[in-house]
């Protein structure tokens, strides 16, 4: 530890010793006169009911604000906790300004909603010790996740049991089932470009139609044809529940009416209707047909590991009902659907904002295909070869990183660093963007640069802080195939589209919902790019 820091410290302990309202002491003999202060008062005959209440009710908050201090310590963050509700309002209307003074209050700060104590670290090491610590912290989700995914869904997994099923799913992501994936990919691509360009050079919010195109493509890549288009059109609907139920804090009880309980009716829909694909990729695969989607490569390599352990005498494999297989497609469109929708706005925006990359992107396009092949289909040795597109992703998810923070949870108490020991049962939330945002391993950090990823450019010795895809035993299992998503949409759309941003003065202003966007919805307009027309 640094002196400066050391002396801080001490400095703290200090000012705690003296008589301060964090003193342990001050707190415990807080809590023993409002007890005895309880015990008389209801012990009296003559008392009023009124004075009695009122007696509680002051007394609740005064508990309250004991335990919210008790835990708070030295940490920044509110002096007192807002009666019952605390950080609640905030939570309700994030806006990226409160995230980032949040950020800028130091290494960890604090905050409190209802009767949940949440510590927010803000730099790179120690978001990273998070991320990597399974002996203190776990993943979490907002309490209205386990009514929406079902309690039994594998993301609430843990340790072995964790690691155990995630191996079983890495087949999903192998370079030959993102081969499976490019053809799909492409189809869908085609489709909504068609649709863009049949508004004839219309200008309006972008926002809804990227995440239409992005909600699309996961449908079919995940689960295939098997599914109509008006179902698919209807899911992606279904889905915007599921995302509004993102809250930080919803109502506790899924009663009618209520996000979580529509967000619930909308799961119901959306599982039924992949149960419908499975049944149909089971048939298939039974016929002997190749795989088409991620489900088929499920289903298939569960199938090959089974015929394995009974040619080999072992124990069969643990079988996975449709429901289960289910439930897991539907954690990857959860886990993907708003992060990537995010990417990709912020990509078309910040494409169009820079032409002279774009006009690079279209070169590289143009070389690695060959001028008279721009038409032929997508693979992925032609993603390998767009190496400064590549460069333009990371960079689009450097700047405007998706997920700005993951809530973890604190399973023991936990000193995490020489200041502060976080209690047991916190939320604690690592955060992305201070690390993506860092002028030491990214100068310029406000700058769109992809060049940094180059050669030449300095971002590439600084892996630890790109922490887009999180970092540890649950960091982002599609990672590799959101890349490939993100590029190939970015490949296609420069050769045969021209598009135009209608800069506001918000564009450039972030809005928060579940993720980040440009606050006025990416107002474009699109036309055919003719040199493709050949
Ligand atoms: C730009 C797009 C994406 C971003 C920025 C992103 C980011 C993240 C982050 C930050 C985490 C948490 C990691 C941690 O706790 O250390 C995560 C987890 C996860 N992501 Fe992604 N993700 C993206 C796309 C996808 C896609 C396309 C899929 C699936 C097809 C996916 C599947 C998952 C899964 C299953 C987890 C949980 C892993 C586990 O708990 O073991 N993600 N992602």
């Amino acid at each position: 530890m640094s002196s400066a820091r050391k002396k801080k410290a001490h400095n703290t302990k200090k000012t705690n010793g003296n008589n301060s309202i964090l003193d342990p002491r001050t707190l415990e003999s807080a809590k023993t006169t409002l007890t005895n202060f309880m015990k008389t008062a209801f012990s009296q005959p003559n008392i009023s009911t009124t004075a009695i209440v009122c007696s509680a009710v002051v007394g609740l908050f005064a508990y309250e604000q004991y335990w919210y201090l008790s835990k708070k310590k030295s940490l920044p963050g509110p002096k007192f906790k807002v009666p019952i509700i605390g950080a609640f309002l905030d939570s309700l209307y994030p806006t990226f300004e409160g995230y980032m003074s949040k950020w800028k209050s130091g290494e960890l700060s604090c905050v409190s909603v209802f009767d949940r104590f949440v510590v927010i670290a803000s730099t790179c090491d120690i978001s990273r010790k998070i991320l990597n610590s399974p002996a203190f912290a776990e993943p979490t989700v907002v309490d209205s996740m386990t009514y929406i995914l079902c309690p039994d869904n594998w993301v609430f997994l843990n340790g072995k049991a964790h690691v155990d099923y995630r191996r079983g799913l890495n087949v999903l992501f192998t370079r030959r089932a993102l081969g499976i994936y490019i053809p799909i990919q492409e189809k869908v691509y085609e489709r909504h470009f068609n649709e863009w360009l049949s508004l004839d050079g219309k200008v309006e919010a972008y926002q809804m139609r990227f995440r239409e195109i992005n909600m699309e493509s996961s449908l079919r890549v995940f689960l295939g044809d098997f599914m109509s288009d008006e179902v698919a059109k209807r899911i992606s609907l279904e889905y915007f529940n599921i995302t509004a139920a993102l809250e930080l804090v919803n109502f506790p009880i899924p009663l009618p009416g209520t996000k979580v309980y529509k967000a619930i009716q909308s799961r119901k829909y959306i599982v039924k209707h992949f149960i419908e694909s499975i049944r149909d990729g089971r048939k298939r695969l039974e016929k002997g047909e190749e795989p088409k989607s991620l489900m088929d490569a499920w289903l298939q390599a569960m199938k090959e590991e089974e015929i394995e352990c009974e040619k080999a005498g072992k124990a069969a494999p643990r079988k996975f009902d449709d429901r289960e297989i289910a439930l897991t497609i539907l954690t990857f469109l959860f886990a993907s659907q708003d992060a990537t929708s995010s990417a990709l706005t912020w990509a078309f925006q910040l494409l169009a904002d820079h032409p002279d990359i774009l006009d690079r992107v279209r070169e590289e396009q143009i070389r690695i295909r060959g001028a008279d092949h721009l038409n032929q289909p997508l693979t992925l040795e032609l993603m390998d070869a767009s190496v400064f597109l590549r460069q333009v992703v990371k960079e689009i998810l450097r700047l405007r990183p998706p997920v700005l923070m993951v809530p973890y949870k604190t399973t023991r108490e936990w000193p995490i660093n020489d200041n502060y020991t976080v209690p047991k049962g916190a939320m604690v939330i690592p955060t992305t963007y201070p690390a993506l945002h860092d002028p030491v391993a990214y100068p310029n950090p406000d700058n769109f640069d992809p060049d940094r990823w180059g050669p030449n450019g300095q971002a590439e010795k600084h892996p630890k802080n790109f922490m887009v895809f999180g970092n540890g035993p649950h960091h982002c299992l599609g990672k590799e195939y959101a890349m490939m998503h993100l590029m190939a949409i970015i490949a296609q759309a420069s050769l045969q589209l021209d598009w135009t941003h209608y800069r506001t003065d918000k564009s450039d202003d972030i809005s928060i919902f579940a993720t980040i966007y440009p606050q006025d919805g990416c107002i474009m307009s699109f036309k055919k790019r003719e040199t493709i027309a050949a």
